[in-house]
């Protein structure tokens, strides 16, 4: 159960703590912030509701151990993450249960996420030193007119206190993407976990607790993001924001001061096939890649173009493995269960609707309990419909038949959105042709798109991103340079 036994200390009557100052603690808003289980839509969790005095607080204790975590030698502060991660894996079942409920993800995907956290935290642990024990030292007179009389010194220092934003989609992957990076570089941190993720996010910190940081290093702030995002992401305290999300990312980005800004948000991946590619491979990487979690992945599949040459024997073959596509509760490991919210419902049926009104084809019938929405392949989808522009955030994937590569190119650089895509042929060297002109951040040749591995790096371009994330560029992202130049009275070469 959540906030029992290991986590008993999270949890104040029927709502959940925010951690600050090294302890768990009670808001003195008095208020709470509900968490609603997709499945049953009812209030599963509740969790603090903080005041700007508490995000102010943070951020001030944050500044101040950060001054003494900065000062920890690297393989002191690699051994707390690599003690965070052993505690994590520990506690992967409580934590999976948390995200079944309160982000209805099927109970073995949610396993899965905790113990690559918990990977994801290692290896950050170790790159870390790798990367930040190397510094850079530079002669003078390697720029002309110049002699060898200056060396220069540069090192990667700590930017201060990360603001870490993950969406409701991963909150412990994406949450440690972020974190376990910053501190690995020196940094201190404040969570603002998603709502619905909250619960999650925190027992995931708690794991952080026991591994024994130094107390203000990391908070985790609860609230509505629309009600104390503002406040977190223009504190003139917050030295970078690292965020995961929607369109929200893009508003966050006009609104943040001179800070670095590492944003993943959303995509359109399209998965182009063309006539040589083995369809069975791409059927099964569309179920696989389009449908998993309900397709509530920044990477899913999100729009398949293909040769029409070979549409029908594609669609047919997707058609048929949908039909094994197991659809109910994540308690019960379904593969499509209720996606987060009602409204997220919504938004996927109005799509729905607009592409059954303009006479797109569909193979299954439309079908929606609660949250819950049966799988759909929508099929000869045409421009004018929006499903073919618009990110779906659910088990609905729309098929453009196309009569040239050209055309499915074009498609896929026409959208604001350029996170990832994919192409199947046995070509190599149309894939790397094809690859080079899809403006995506990742293109996948002969699979589904992902963000996995997750030392890959990992970006999206246009409206889709700013910088990169994957573990190394993360640690890079999150450190600044220092030089130190030091003069010498005359020009001097070391001799052998
Ligand atoms: N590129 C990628 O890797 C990923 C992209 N996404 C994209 O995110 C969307 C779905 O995820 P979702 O969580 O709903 O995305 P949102 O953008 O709605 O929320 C993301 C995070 O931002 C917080 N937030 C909301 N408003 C503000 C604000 N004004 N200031 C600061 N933070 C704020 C949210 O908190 P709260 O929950 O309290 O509102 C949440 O923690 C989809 O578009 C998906 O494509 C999702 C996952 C990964
Ligand atoms: O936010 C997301 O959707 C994740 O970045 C997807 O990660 P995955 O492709 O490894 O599932």
């Amino acid at each position: 159960m959540a906030g029992q036994g290991f986590f008993k200390d999270i949890l104040d009557g029927d709502v959940f703590k925010y951690y600050a100052d090294g302890e768990w603690k009670v808001s003195s808003s008095g208020r709470s912030v509900g968490i609603t289980n997709p499945s049953t839509l009812k209030v599963q969790y509740k969790v603090q509701a903080c005041t700007q005095e508490e995000v102010n607080k943070s951020v001030e204790s944050a500044h101040a151990a950060q001054k003494i975590w900065a000062k920890t030698p690297l393989w002191k502060r690699a051994e707390a993450l690599h003690r965070f991660a052993g505690i994590l894996k520990d506690q992967k079942n409580p934590i999976a249960e948390a995200l079944v409920k309160e982000i209805a993800k099927p109970q073995k995907d949610a396993v899965t996420e905790v113990v690559r956290s918990g990977d994801l935290i290692s290896y950050s642990a170790e790159e870390g030193i790798r990367i930040l024990a190397e510094g850079k030292f530079l002669v003078s007179d390697s720029f002309p007119g110049n002699g060898r009389n200056k060396y220069c010194l540069a090192s990667k220092i700590p930017l201060g206190v990360v603001l870490a934003i993950p969406p409701f989609n991963y909150p412990v992957n994406l949450a440690v993407s972020k974190i376990a990076p910053a501190l690995i570089a020196g940094n201190a941190v404040i969570l603002k976990p998603p709502t619905q993720g909250a619960v999650s996010a925190l027992h995931m910190v708690h794991c952080l607790h026991m591994a024994g940081f130094p107390k203000g290093l990391v908070s985790a702030i609860t609230g509505k993001g629309s009600e104390i995002g503002d406040l977190m992401t223009m504190h003139p305290g917050i030295n970078c924001i690292s965020f995961t999300g929607g369109d929200t990312g893009i508003a966050i980005s006009r609104k943040a001061g001179m800070v670095p800004l590492q944003m993943e948000l959303g995509g359109k991946d399209c998965c182009l096939v063309l006539e040589d590619a083995d369809l069975e491979l791409a059927a099964n990487n569309v179920i696989k890649g389009g449908y998993s979690y309900s397709g509530q992945r920044c990477t899913a599949v999100k729009v398949i173009c293909v040769m029409e040459s070979v549409a029908e024997e594609l669609v047919t073959k997707i058609v048929e493995k949908m039909t094994k596509l197991k659809v109910g509760m994540p308690e019960d490991n379904c593969d499509i269960t209720p996606v987060v919210s009602q409204s997220s419902a919504n938004f996927i049926q109005g799509l729905v609707e607009d592409a059954k009104a303009k006479k797109a084809k569909f193979h299954q019938e439309w079908k929606r309990e609660g949250n819950l929405i049966w799988p759909l392949l929508i099929d000869n989808v045409t421009a004018d419909m929006r499903i073919a522009w618009e990110e779906p955030f659910g088990p609905v994937i729309p098929v453009i038949r196309i009569k040239t590569v050209e055309e499915g190119i074009h498609h896929c650089n026409a959208n604001n959105f350029g996170l990832q895509g994919c192409v199947f042929t046995k070509d190599i060297n149309k894939a790397i042709l094809i690859s080079d002109a899809m403006e995506s951040g990742t293109i996948q040749i002969n699979a589904a798109p992902a963000r996995g591995p997750d030392h890959f790096p990992f970006q999206g371009l246009r409206d889709s991103g700013i910088g990169s994330q994957g573990i190394t560029n993360s640690i890079q992202m999150m450190t600044k340079t220092k030089s130190t130049v030091i003069n010498l009275p005359t020009e001097s070469y070391t001799m052998g």
